[in-house]
């Protein structure tokens, strides 16, 4: 395996070196085997021989783990057959630390309720009354892992319970379920779907998340939840999914490679704002300066993957930032990543959108459901190309996703000033969107400071 420059960005400085390598996947770097003798490491072994077959659950954030394939189709109603290379374990072996910082693995746990750090153990038969004995009535959804419930904890929290379908159970799913707690244990931010616990019993693999109940970004892009969503708003999703990925890459102890952003990943709030999910697929990376990036197997959605892991086996976070690029054609053009019905020339969406920004014309890339004006058509215009910068075929020639935030944030600055010049006649303007959003000062605005809680300045 060939060792790469550091990526821009990859991983702060000032991170401890924290190590997080599971048994079957290498790092490229000096500290390849600092893993073996790491006291966090350890910590979480024993950790994990103790959770299974205990009735506990740990209170923090979510995700569901995979008995699909190890990539999914990104085109409409499919999923695709396509599976991974090898299947070592993720993060079966992965490290809890023990340090009391929320950026970093934590033995804590939260109240559902009030959101704070502490403990709260489940019992089966708490979460079986949670979902009226996981009644057809409360189910909401299907997914790899399994079937999703919609229920109501004694204290009145809502929340979404992901039960986990038996006869896939297996080895793999269960490094797939811890992986998702590992991951999810770890953070907590406004745009990252929380997790409030787990059960792992028998043979039942539980975990109860945040319910975010307006549904998925692809289903609002495909007008399922009525009102088509305005331009403002999706810039307003896009920039929230860059800080909740930048959340992941830079101010997590380990860094987190989310491995799985896509438009049905990312659930909609009543307020139109975006929590993203779904992290059966993440990987815990490490702080090693001298690790450039984690050779594994491939995992992730057909239409969002980069070519350069798809190539190379090597993950790095710059991955993340190839599916963020075709999130945000996605979001631009309403169409899916692979348009099995469309023309061979437009089949690919990004293929097709990025040729249509190359001629000059990334207008007629956009989504038929969005109003031109000249401030949409130049926001759309901008956006296609950021997203043409994280579609770069090499890693090191995409950006970060801070960057691609703060790029983001510049944009819905230039189009809402454009759009609605004066607060006097906005309420009047043609262009003003039927839902207004909150606004922002700087980057890290109100609602952005509260995402970016944890960075100091
Ligand atoms: N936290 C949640 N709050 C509310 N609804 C949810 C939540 N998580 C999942 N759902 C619903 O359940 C459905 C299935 O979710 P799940 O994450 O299991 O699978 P998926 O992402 O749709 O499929 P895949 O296996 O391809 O990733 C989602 O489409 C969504 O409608």
């Amino acid at each position: 395996m060939k060792k790469t420059s550091s990526p821009q960005n990859l991983y702060s400085s000032q991170r401890k070196q924290k190590s997080a390598f599971q048994e079957g996947d290498t790092c490229n770097g000096t500290s390849k085997n600092n893993h073996k003798s790491h006291p966090a490491l350890k910590y979480f072994r024993v950790a994990v021989k103790k959770f299974s077959g205990i009735f506990t659950i740990f209170l923090f954030s979510q995700r569901k783990a995979a008995s699909k394939s190890d990539i999914t189709d990104g085109s409409r109603n499919k999923k695709d057959q396509i599976r991974g290379v090898s299947s070592p374990i993720d993060l079966s072996t992965g490290s809890y630390s023990n340090s009391s910082s929320r950026h970093k693995y934590s033995n804590a746990s939260s109240n559902a309720a009030s959101g704070q750090v502490g403990t709260l153990n489940f019992s089966f038969e708490e979460i079986s009354k949670a979902t009226n004995k996981f009644s057809p009535d409360n189910k909401i959804g299907e997914g790899g892992f399994g079937t999703v419930y919609k229920g109501r904890l004694k204290d009145g929290t809502l929340v979404a319970i992901k039960r986990a379908k038996k006869n896939t159970y297996d080895k793999v799913l269960s490094s797939e379920f811890r992986n998702e707690i590992l991951a999810l244990s770890m953070i907590e931010h406004l745009n990252l779907v929380r997790l409030y616990g787990f059960l792992e019993l028998g043979d039942e693999r539980i975990i109860v998340v945040e319910y975010v109940g307006n549904g998925t970004l692809r289903e609002h892009l495909d007008g399922k939840h009525g009102n088509v969503l305005e331009l403002a708003e999706r810039l307003d999703i896009a920039i929230d999914v860059a800080h909740a990925i930048t959340y992941l890459h830079m101010y997590t102890d380990p860094p987190i490679i989310h491995r799985d952003i896509k438009a049905s990943n990312i659930l909609i709030t009543e307020k139109l704002r975006a929590k993203v999910t779904d992290f059966g697929f993440a990987r815990v990376t490490t702080e090693d300066s001298g690790v450039t990036h984690i050779s594994t197997q491939i995992k992730g959605t057909s239409g969002y993957l980069d070519p350069e892991y798809l190539r190379t086996y090597q993950l790095t976070d710059k991955s993340d930032v190839y599916s963020f690029g075709v999130l945000l054609v996605e979001m631009m053009t309403g169409r899916h990543p692979i348009e099995t019905k469309k023309p061979n020339s437009e089949r690919l969406t990004i293929r097709w959108a990025m040729q249509k920004l190359k001629e000059g014309y990334p207008v007629l890339a956009m989504d038929p459901k969005l109003r031109r004006n000249a401030p949409s058509t130049m926001a759309v215009e901008k956006v296609l190309k950021l997203a043409h910068q994280c579609l770069a075929p090499l890693r090191h020639s995409r950006p970060s996703m801070r960057k691609c935030g703060e790029v983001l944030w510049g944009i819905r600055k230039d189009f809402r000033d454009s759009a609605f010049p004066s607060p006097s006649t906005s309420h009047h303007s043609a262009n003003f969107p039927r839902r207004d959003s909150k606004n922002r000062d700087t980057p890290f605005g109100i609602e952005d400071r509260g995402n970016f809680k944890f960075i100091s300045a």
